[in-house]
């Protein structure tokens, strides 16, 4: 591209132009962390240009690394000696957000005005929250190992320019022209209080003038006993481009044959891109202080993408590329040490503290569930940390705890799955559980029914839905019997049932009377053997199977309205219980969220049925 002499002006994606808008006229108290933000570009660039120099000694700078920040009256300017950008880096990363989630975060970002700059450090927007405070950015840049140099430049309004420049060694200049109500960023008193804050614990120096702002050593050497919280903090913020409080701190060193120390955040926030289907991992990977990569799922695996922070190893070998160390069984023994402990850590949590570890359940349990399946080896460990939302209390369950508050006579571990925890606990299939006070698990994530498939039993207990197949209730010895008493004097329901499967047909596998219901009139259920309920309804959303299978409708002969019905269906079927039969039916669907099979059907049997209530 060195070819290209003249300036040319670009548009920014739609999406950057949306962001920009909002980010320069959002109100913000805290706009001062984009200085944190561009300092810290500058340190991945001196991280990433150290990491080449390793193979090729001839690209480190002269005279080590440092970021360096001068200022004026009006401008601010933040150098660094690192990797650099050529005309190709700067019109895919200065003009676009590649980044996954970008809908979901600007959608956010409109919603809460407010609360701009949390947002857009949880997203990590990094370089263009410069534009909070200054109406134009000029990036002076040459990438290591090239001659040719350019001038990024744009003043936030929907385009940039990129024309060929002139810079003494590689790295990047960043200028910001700071808009009136920012001069206090080119005062050098804020500026450094700003880095003290935000920028501490970077790994290279943060200079103005003469003088080092910064502590620039790597925070995970130190001893726990000599980092403060609020410093902890600070690390965690800076190397997550985060805003909150990270809700656990893991700083871990292993001595031993294969040295290693962690040092990782728990954040107390979902990121953004925590269900991308790319599922990176954020944890960075240090050999001997030397940063190697960002991403690699061998550091950490999938299912703890969550995870904030670093680990350091020296018995790593530095000159291998980032290919070969992927296949590095030492690399593997490390990310199987730090699995264990993270999850141990997990356990402690949630022992000792079950309210806090329910907010974490929340933010990060769907994701943690992952691993049920995807590490066999380390299922046991990650179903003691597992949490479930339950009938039994408000509070969430252990699968131990669940297990030893089971009834007597009671052989498996009831749950009903489905998308909402909170409708879910409405279901009218509960109802005989609910009557004997036998606990159902409310399993409302969809990573639920995939490692149902996988795993069937805990403890010896299955695991068995109330949707599907018969609910063998009498066996239990419940709180109280009251349900069995009732029952006794249920009506018969064979002509009714006769009635009613010779009207409905192939659209219902069967009709049953139900011992799961005490409240409901009807409720639909699959067939043992047959996909549950709402498994069914997932991989039809996804367009795995075309056409359900019909369902066994259950009637709940205790019901007066089933009662009267029976009693009606012993002279004979005739219109109204016709029409009975498909609003049965159709109540049950309703209450599972689906609609009426028939909507035009349902409305013209529903006016006839209340036309007669009401003589009409
Ligand atoms: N000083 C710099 N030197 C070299 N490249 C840079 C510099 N500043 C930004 N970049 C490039 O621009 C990209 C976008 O930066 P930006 O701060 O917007 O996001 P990011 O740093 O990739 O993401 P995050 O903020 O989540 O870490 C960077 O990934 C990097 O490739």
């Amino acid at each position: 591209m060195t070819d290209v002499l003249e300036k040319e002006t670009f548009s920014f994606q739609t999406e950057v132009g949306q962001l920009l808008e909002i980010v320069a006229g959002s109100l913000y108290s805290n706009r001062e962390v984009f200085l944190r933000e561009l300092v810290s570009n500058a340190s991945d660039a001196c991280d990433k240009l150290r990491y080449a120099a390793l193979t090729d000694a001839s690209l480190a700078p002269s005279e080590g690394f440092a970021i360096t920040l001068a200022t004026d009256k009006k401008t601010l300017s933040i150098s660094d000696n690192g990797i650099g950008m050529n005309h190709a880096d700067l019109l895919e990363t200065l003009g676009t957000i590649a980044k996954s989630g970008t809908g979901a975060f600007i959608q956010a970002l409109k919603a809460e005005k407010k609360d701009a700059p949390g947002l857009i450090g949880q997203f990590g927007v990094g370089f263009y929250s410069a534009f909070m405070v200054a109406d134009r950015v000029d990036v002076l840049t040459r990438k290591a190992g090239e001659d040719a140099a350019w001038l990024w430049s744009s003043d936030g309004k929907g385009s940039f320019t990129i024309e060929p420049a002139t810079r003494e060694a590689a790295g990047t200049t960043v200028t910001l022209h700071l808009k009136k109500d920012a001069k206090e960023f080119a005062e050098e008193a804020r500026i450094r209080h700003i880095i003290k804050t935000y920028s501490e614990h970077i790994n290279f120096p943060v200079k103005l003038g003469d003088e080092t702002l910064n502590a620039a050593e790597a925070l995970w050497t130190k001893a726990p006993s000599e980092i403060s919280e609020d410093q902890y903090t600070e690390f965690y913020r800076h190397a997550s481009h985060a805003f909150d409080i990270p809700w656990l701190t893991i700083h871990n060193k292993i001595e031993g044959s294969l040295n290693h120390t962690s040092l990782l955040f728990v954040p107390s926030m979902q990121p953004f891109d925590l269900f991308d289907p790319e599922r990176k991992s954020h944890v960075k990977l240090y050999v001997n202080r030397v940063f190697i990569s960002e991403t690699t799922k061998d550091l950490v695996p999938a299912y703890l993408r969550f995870l904030r922070g670093v680990v350091d190893s020296q018995d790593l070998t530095l000159n291998v590329s980032r290919e070969m160390l992927q296949h590095d069984p030492k690399l593997a023994k490390i990310r199987g040490q730090v699995t264990k402990k993270v999850l141990s850590e997990f356990k402690k949590k949630a022992t000792k503290e079950p309210e806090a570890y329910a907010a974490f359940w929340g933010n990060f349990g769907a994701v943690l569930k992952e691993g049920l399946v995807e590490d066999p080896s380390l299922r046991d460990r990650i179903l003691e940390v597992c949490r479930f939302a339950t009938t039994g209390s408000e509070a969430l369950t252990s699968l131990t705890g669940y297990v030893e508050r089971m009834k007597e006579g009671q052989d498996a571990i009831f749950y009903i799955a489905g998308e909402d925890a909170g409708k879910l606990a409405q279901s009218p299939h509960l109802e005989g559980f609910k009557a004997k006070g036998v606990e159902v698990l409310l399993l409302s994530d969809p990573v639920d029914e995939f490692w149902l498939q996988h795993i069937h039993e805990f403890e010896g207990k299955p695991f068995k839905s109330i949707t599907r197949g018969a609910a063998d209730l009498d066996t239990i010895k419940g709180d109280a019997d009251k349900a069995d008493t009732e029952k006794e004097g249920a009506a018969d329901l064979s002509k009714l049932i006769t009635a009613i499967k010779a009207e409905l047909g192939e659209t219902v596998k069967d009709v049953r009377p139900s011992k799961r219901l005490t409240d409901s009139p009807v409720c639909l259920i699959a067939d043992e053997g047959d996909i549950d309920v709402n498994l069914e309804r997932l991989l039809k959303r996804h367009g795995q199977l075309k056409e359900g299978m019909p369902k066994v409708l259950e009637l709940n002969p205790d019901h007066a309205l089933i009662t009267k019905l029976a009693e009606r269906a012993e002279s004979g079927p005739d219109d109204l219980l016709k029409d009975a039969a498909h609003l049965l039916l159709d109540q049950a669907r309703i209450v599972e969220g689906e609609g009426p099979a028939d909507p035009a059907g349902f409305a013209r049997r529903l006016g006839a049925v209340m036309s007669r209530a009401f003589g009409a």
